[in-house]
């Protein structure tokens, strides 16, 4: 097998013949894309065809079976892991997080301002509804300085106005020079620059 890596930083995102086998399974081959400073690219495909896999992937959280990835070196990956102390308040469990990425008391504020969470800032993140929760994680987003924000179903439980309001920050984002590559089966009211549409493979058994 050609192990792949993912190494190398720039200012934009530029994938290479990336291939991810999963469970002995391929699910993508030869994925070959970029986006630059600015831009934003859909994935789309059916459950289970690789779209958050190749999130992780461009994470530098799994390693491709084959091609390389030259990633921007900040970059937050918002999928349905919550990253939170449940048993903290939002603002406390948010701040745990912005002393390590060296956001100030200003960032948390302007985070759950941005997410629609200030009224919760003083509730501990396990009462959370649904929609609630994911406005949390996409706070903890909006909380990092990362250029690429890799997006896993961002829209996820959000009511109207909520993704309205994640559409504000997303173009807020791009336009100032960040990248964005989200997996969405809800449509998000951003244009995108690229829609990567994956495509289910017959392989049953690894060959790469
Ligand atoms: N840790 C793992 N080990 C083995 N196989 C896995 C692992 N995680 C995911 N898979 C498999 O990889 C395939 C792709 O999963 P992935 O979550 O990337 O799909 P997806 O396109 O994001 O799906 P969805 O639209 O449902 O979110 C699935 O068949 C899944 O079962």
């Amino acid at each position: 097998m050609n192990q792949g890596q993912s190494t190398g930083s720039s200012d934009r995102l530029v994938a290479e013949a990336l291939s991810c086998v999963r469970g002995g399974r391929i699910l993508f081959r030869d994925l070959t894309f970029a986006l630059e400073p600015g831009q934003a690219g859909l994935l789309a495909g059916p459950n289970g065809v690789g779209k958050s896999s190749l999130l992780r992937l461009i994470a530098g959280l799994l390693k491709p079976s084959t091609g390389s990835c030259i990633v921007p070196e900040t970059r937050a990956l918002c999928d349905d892991r919550l990253a939170l102390d449940e048993h903290l308040p939002l603002d406390q469990a948010l701040r745990f997080w912005a002393k390590l990425d060296g956001s100030d008391d200003a960032d948390v504020t302007a985070a759950m301002a941005r997410a629609g969470l200030s009224h919760l800032a003083e509730v501990p993140v396990r009462y959370f509804s649904t929609g609630q929760r994911q406005r949390a994680r996409l706070a903890r987003t909006y909380l990092t300085d990362a250029r690429l924000w890799l997006l896993d179903e961002p829209a996820n439980g959000l009511d109207t106005d909520s993704v309205a309001r994640l559409g504000t920050v997303l173009q807020d984002h791009l336009d100032n020079g960040g990248i964005i590559l989200a997996a969405s089966h809800i449509p998000l009211p951003i244009g995108f620059d690229l829609t990567l549409k994956l495509e289910p493979l017959e392989e049953l058994e690894a060959c790469l």
